[in-house]
């Protein structure tokens, strides 16, 4: 077999070569296309807002790796950070300032946390966030809300949202009954009872596995209320939130503290990284300083707190009103043009982050999206866009994410092409009932 990359390969070809080889030819379920049918496509570059596969087609990108990316494709002062590291070495196992930085940007922008741990994922974030709780407050209990997604570790996939959601599982085969005796499911946007035995409470404050459904107004302060009165942690899962929806994240949009904050995405700027946060208080039970044991041989790797930096010194307050503003024109435009074609629809939005549900009313919470979802309508809408070069999720439970690479006219330039692309998914639709 020819195992070099640069053989001109199709997108079939490559996906029948990756599947020989990779198990269902990805590496994250969400890539393939098993919920929207067909094949995925192979990436060979990225510019801005936009990715070209190994075809040569161009595709206007809303996924920016599930938000990793926040600066578009290949962003200059990302790559000249990450040359710039890389030619110092890619990893040594022992401390770097590059590091330091990186959790002294996380800090200066969100008030109430103290010390920083870095992972290489936001999985090992939440994991770690919860085993710290537990360590803490010497309880076992954790709640997490249906629909909301926290990562692949066992005790955090029961009633997940994401790519556990879009493939219509309950949680994951091979995980055992033991390892979620402790986990107790929750609705999204109802208060639950928090007992005694509760260590902590883990929420999205913005749900964004199961499209993107808005915590309702209240929710999450009387989730701190409730917590404090219990004695339990409560911990916001911003892997997705965090330095996306504003400059210091939900907690800072919301005026709501959690007393732990898992980060991820974004403060990579494109590289593994993740970061559990907090108060001293909590954060020095982590080994070496206590006794919660967590570690990592890549933990702040050199690359990835380069490229983490790079991407959050070039943040600030105009580019989160540049990056809602790109987002309202969008919702809004989308909003019309599918209602257009008369399709019910509801494009949930707050601040940069938005998700397209086809649905007569807006959805609070995650039976609500799955309802919507199983009139099968996004799968439809998904190929018509696909087709004429928008590249959105493909998997109805993930949202799109512009981001300041997109510009008025990728927007426009949108709207126009989903206008069409909601006519053809509705009378595919139709003829498929
Ligand atoms: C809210 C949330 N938490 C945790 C994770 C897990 O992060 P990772 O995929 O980096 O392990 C994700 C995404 O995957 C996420 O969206
Ligand atoms: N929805 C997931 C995280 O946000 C998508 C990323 C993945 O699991 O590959």
């Amino acid at each position: 077999m020819d195992m070099s990359n640069e053989v001109s390969m199709g997108n079939e070809a490559a996906f029948s070569r990756a599947c020989a080889s990779l198990v269902g030819g990805v590496n994250s379920p969400v890539r393939s296309f098993t919920s929207v049918g067909g094949s995925p496509f192979f990436i060979r570059e990225g510019h801005g807002s936009y990715v070209v596969d190994i075809e040569g087609r161009r595709y206007l990108d809303y996924v920016q790796s599930y938000g990793a990316i926040i600066h578009g494709h290949g962003d200059d002062g990302v790559l000249a950070a990450v040359m710039d590291a890389a030619r110092k070495g890619t990893t040594f196992g022992a401390p770097t300032l590059g590091e330091v930085e990186l959790a002294e940007r996380i800090k200066a922008k969100v008030p109430g946390i103290d010390l920083v741990r870095l992972t290489s994922s936001g999985t090992e974030a939440t994991m770690t966030a919860l085993r710290l709780a537990r360590g803490v407050t010497g309880r076992s209990k954790i709640i997490k809300f249906e629909g909301c997604y926290h990562g692949h570790s066992d005790a955090l996939l029961a009633s997940s949202g994401s790519g556990v959601a879009s493939l219509g599982l309950p949680a994951s085969v091979g995980v055992t009954p033991a390892a979620v005796l402790d986990t107790i499911v929750a609705p999204y946007n109802e208060l639950p009872k928090i007992g005694e035995d509760v260590a902590a409470v883990i929420v999205e404050p913005v749900a964004a596995n199961m499209g993107l459904v808005p915590a309702s107004a209240g929710f999450l302060q009387e989730l701190r209320r409730l917590a404090t009165e219990a004695g339990a942690l409560l911990i916001f899962d911003e892997v997705i939130t965090g330095f996306r929806i504003a400059e210091g994240g939900a907690s800072t949009l919301f005026g709501v503290t959690p007393d732990l904050w898992c980060f991820g995405k974004v403060i990579g700027g494109g590289l593994p990284v993740g970061a559990v946060a907090g108060p001293e208080e909590i954060m020095a039970y982590l080994a070496p300083t206590g006794p919660v044991y967590q570690a990592g041989t890549l933990s702040g790797n050199p690359l990835a707190t380069a490229a983490g930096s790079a991407a959050l010194r070039q943040l600030n307050s105009a580019s989160y009103r540049m990056l809602a503003g790109r987002a309202e024109q969008l919702a809004f435009g989308l909003t019309k043009v599918i209602e257009e074609a008369d399709l019910a629809v509801q494009i949930q939005r707050v601040e940069s982050l938005l998700g397209i549900f086809f649905a007569d009313e807006p959805v609070t919470n995650y039976r609500e999206a799955v309802s919507s979802v199983e009139r099968g309508i996004y799968a439809h809408f998904f190929h018509a866009m696909l087709k004429r070069g928008i590249a959105m999720a493909p998997g109805p439970y993930e949202v799109l994410f512009p981001g300041l690479a997109h510009t008025v006219d990728d927007v426009d330039k949108t709207i126009d092409i989903a206008s069409a692309a909601a006519v053809e998914a509705r009378d595919l639709w139709a003829k498929s009932r």
